[in-house]
């Protein structure tokens, strides 16, 4: 690929990051210090399991909806076939959202964005989920400690998503062809910033993903077990779908 398409492919994602982001960074910036009160943290922690888990399935839906659309959005994708494309969004939709969580996270107190303002894992106590909140919280903080600008953001968010070694993929070579793409802008975009020493910790970042979001459909599953109707009935049609 020349350098030309590869500098307009970059600038493609990184538009497409910045157009589908939900929150900008300095909305996110603006509010960090709104924190929840004492009183708003007891009524969160007073929610039955399955309300909790069903606001946060909402919540979470919504990050998700943004990224379908960033997907949509990134050059080729929606030249693969429907089934390839609905491969890559399942297993790499709740990876990108992992990812662009670190962005509300508020490191020096460690609390994060929910519901309009800043709550740290306590605000969670009812999910039942202490490990995996803690594995969220862990791995936000990884990421933060990266300091990615948005750009370098966008492009390892598409790298997560166009993943060629996904299961099931029908044409594995066309994603392959785009990832490559990818890559070649991630490191001229690294080598710009001089930031070359970035690329490694990055690739690295994949494998907590991928055992973080197991670590979620893990305990999805488990919920799902001790309230079936929850699920089966209010949960969001496209958490499902991806989820379960
Ligand atoms: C992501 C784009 S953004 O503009 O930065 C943005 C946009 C919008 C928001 C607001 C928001 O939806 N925050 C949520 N926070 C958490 C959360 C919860 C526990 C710990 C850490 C963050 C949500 C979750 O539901 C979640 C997320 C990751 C793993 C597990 C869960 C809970 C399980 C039970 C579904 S939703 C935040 C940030």
């Amino acid at each position: 690929p020349s350098l030309l398409h590869i500098e307009e492919l970059c600038d493609s994602v990184v538009r497409s990051h910045r157009d589908t982001s939900q929150f900008r960074l300095e909305e996110l910036q603006a509010l960090r210090w709104k924190l929840f009160s004492r009183e708003e943290i007891h009524a969160y922690q007073s929610k039955s399991v399955d309300e909790m888990w069903q606001h946060c399935a909402v919540r979470l839906t919504e990050a998700v909806q943004y990224v379908v659309e960033f997907a949509k959005r990134i050059p080729g994708f929606r030249g693969l076939g429907q089934n390839d494309q609905i491969t890559l969004l399942k297993t790499g939709s709740m990876e990108v959202v992992l990812v662009r969580m670190s962005r509300c996270f508020n490191t020096e107190n460690s609390t994060v964005f929910f519901d309009g303002k800043f709550g740290s894992t306590e605000l969670f106590k009812s999910l039942g989920c202490g490990d995996l909140m803690v594995a969220v919280f862990d791995f936000a903080h990884s990421v933060c400690a990266l300091r990615l600008t948005e750009q370098q953001m966008a492009l390892f968010s598409s790298l997560v998503l166009i993943n060629p070694d996904r299961p099931c993929l029908e044409d594995r070579g066309r994603v392959h062809r785009m990832r490559r793409d990818l890559e070649v802008c991630l490191s001229h975009m690294l080598r710009r910033d001089n930031q070359e020493s970035l690329q490694h910790k990055l690739y690295q970042k994949v494998s907590v993903l991928r055992s973080l979001c197991s670590l979620h459909v893990e305990k999805l599953h488990w919920f799902s077990q001790c309230y079936p109707l929850t699920v089966h009935s209010v949960f969001p049609p496209l958490y499902k779908e991806l989820f379960t």
